[in-house]
């Protein structure tokens, strides 16, 4: 489970205090598929950095199963916007990269690249270079890596935001797919209304100045989910709630 417990974080900045999280605090269950949205600035990928451990609230805990996160960890998979793959390595080697700097050895560290690889739909381009492959694809790779390590928490910050359209919703579906058959805790950014009502269990709508959260949506729709969902009135009725929570907040002066 992880805790945000009244988490504040502020910034110098030109001499000043910049508070880029208010007062923030949230539950989240095992297993859960969390979605945040909100308007730019409003301090998601601060929160992000938080439970990353890339960050340290200026007041406030974060908390994984109880225990205060103070850094990065094997517990926590991070994916950003940017694939981050080496480029000299191929995707099996990608996959392979955090496995390896744990000490597992050659064939299981095969294996589990292997189980991953397929499960994102890229076996064919097992010994592939990054280079050879869509961004699409990449971001596949960058999801199979993460989950190789096998983390109890994924924390992905606009992983799909460098993709076209049509893309975008080829890897939601994916993703999902992944997801219902290796359950984890996900995190996930999203500026895309759409594409967070479709992944979520429940959606966190942010504001800012100062980041907070101003409500939390639950996602009462039946997984696996698909391209009837999207076009269902359930679906709209919740997008259109969502779209409201954030396009409509009051922003101070
Ligand atoms: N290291 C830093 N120093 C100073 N200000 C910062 C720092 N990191 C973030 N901020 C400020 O905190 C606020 C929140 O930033 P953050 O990147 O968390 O927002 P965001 O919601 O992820 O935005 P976006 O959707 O545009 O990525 C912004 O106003 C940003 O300028």
């Amino acid at each position: 489970m992880i805790t945000i417990d009244r988490i504040h974080k502020s910034f110098p900045l030109k001499g000043e205090t910049f508070t880029a999280l208010g007062d923030v605090s949230l539950e989240l269950a095992d297993n859960e598929f969390v979605t945040i949205v909100g308007p730019s600035g409003c301090g998601k990928t601060t929160l992000m950095n938080i439970l990353a451990g890339l960050e340290t609230p200026t007041s406030g805990r974060a908390l994984l199963d109880g225990k205060a996160i103070n850094g990065p960890g094997p517990d926590r998979g991070v994916i950003f916007q940017q694939y981050a793959l080496f480029p000299w390595l191929t995707v099996r080697k990608n996959v392979e990269f955090g496995l390896r700097t744990k000490g597992v050895g050659r064939e299981e560290r095969r294996r589990i690249a292997e189980h991953f690889i397929e499960l994102v739909g890229l076996t064919q381009f097992a010994d592939a270079l990054p280079k050879m492959l869509s961004g699409g694809m990449k971001q596949r790779v960058a999801i199979a890596r993460a989950y190789a390590v096998n983390p109890s928490i994924l924390l992905m910050d606009e992983p799909f935001g460098a993709v076209d359209a049509l893309t975008r919703v080829r890897l939601q579906d994916q993703l999902l797919d992944t997801w219902s058959q290796e359950k984890r805790t996900v995190v996930f950014i999203t500026h895309d209304v759409d594409e967070a009502v479709f992944l979520a269990n429940r959606v966190v709508v942010m504001a800012a100045r100062p980041g907070r959260v101003v409500e939390v949506i639950d996602v009462d729709l039946p997984y696996p989910r698909n391209d009837e969902l999207r076009l269902s009135p359930a679906f709209t009725a919740l997008r259109n709630r969502v779209w409201n929570a954030v396009y409509h907040q009051e922003t101070p002066a």
